[in-house]
């Protein structure tokens, strides 16, 4: 390559060249595509596992290369971007079948698409450059596990559980739709820990997860409240069915065995039940209740389930 450059250049076969040398070294791929789907250019995108899209090929639609659906949704942003003449952004995630073989994951994908100037009579057209993404979205997704997930047993933390709760409360305000909290205590836990080790207390908090998580309908919303504490949101549930479903957690731990190496351990847990109420000022007041009865639940001898 020369290092100076006359004007005559840049219409030049060298201009060309200097052109693809550019756009080759671009790490994220550029397609130029038209109002059709059909793709004019395709350019960059040749770094190694960052992006490669084997199956959108020059001189081929939209619709010849890629499923009907999402040749559906890149149509409808092309064409969005050229009616508002602006840049237009959209995130995608491209599965791996799609991708080429170096790709062992899906990929994320953020696509900025811009018009083109129009040509005389051409057809109008737009670049889509596709920037991955993946790592930023992995991570993203990873915080917000750790910000709402419990670490030991994968089930809701307790500040996810709140914020739900407090959405429920609010709506209760609204349509007066009753719910119930069941708030539940492994009983003699610190006996369990005693006899078989910290693991062996880990493995029944474990095994208890799948239990309740096994008992509950899907539209329950259970949580790990503390250390052995668990507590269920039964939304659309008056306290006679919540009782029965308490009835039914309970029984299912009584039965269940936990098998931690050579050893078999049986626990058993104490529900306390609070049922929303219209004189409840704030979501705490119907979860302290839950607590109440569960230490009611408690001192009537565990393995119970108290109502308050
Ligand atoms: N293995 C394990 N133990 C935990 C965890 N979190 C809390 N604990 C233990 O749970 C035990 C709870 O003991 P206590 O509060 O005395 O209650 P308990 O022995 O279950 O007795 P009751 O609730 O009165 O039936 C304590 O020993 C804590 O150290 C955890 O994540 N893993």
């Amino acid at each position: 390559m020369k290092d100076t450059q006359t004007t005559e250049d840049f219409t030049s076969e060298y201009f060309k060249e200097v052109l693809t040398i550019f756009f080759d070294a671009l790490p994220d791929p550029i397609f130029v595509i038209n109002q059709n789907g059909l793709i004019l250019r395709v350019l960059g995108g040749n770094s190694h596992k960052i992006n490669c899209f084997p199956n959108i090929v020059e001189s081929q639609y939209l619709h010849e290369t890629l499923p009907k659906e999402i040749a559906d949704v890149c149509l409808q942003t092309i064409n969005k971007a050229i009616e508002d003449d602006s840049l237009t952004c959209i995130d995608y995630e491209v599965e791996k079948e799609h991708l080429s073989p170096e790709f062992c994951s899906n990929q994320f994908y953020q696509g900025r698409i811009f018009p083109l100037k129009q040509h005389e009579s051409d057809l109008r057209a737009v670049l889509w450059i596709a920037i991955n993404t993946t790592e930023k979205v992995l991570f993203t997704k990873k915080l917000n596990e750790l910000a709402t997930k419990d670490e030991l047993t994968g089930i809701n933390n307790r500040r996810y559980f709140n914020g739900v709760m407090k959405r429920t409360f609010d709506m209760f305000q609204r349509d007066k739709v009753s719910f119930c909290i069941l708030m539940l205590d492994v009983d003699f836990f610190k006996k369990v820990n005693d006899n078989y080790g910290h693991d062996g207390g880990d493995s029944v908090l474990k095994s208890i997860t799948c239990t309740l998580t096994e008992s509950l309908r899907d539209i329950d919303l259970l949580a790990r409240y503390g250390g052995e504490e668990f507590i269920a949101l039964l939304p659309n549930t008056n306290m006679p069915d919540a009782f029965i479903v308490a009835q039914r957690v309970r029984l299912a731990v009584e039965k269940s065995i936990v098998q931690h190496g050579a050893h078999e351990i049986r626990v058993t847990t104490s529900v306390g039940i609070s049922e929303i109420s219209p004189e409840d000022k704030d979501y705490e007041s119907v979860i302290k209740r839950a607590d109440v009865a569960l230490y009611a639940a408690k001192n009537a001898g565990r393995n119970k389930v108290v109502i308050v």
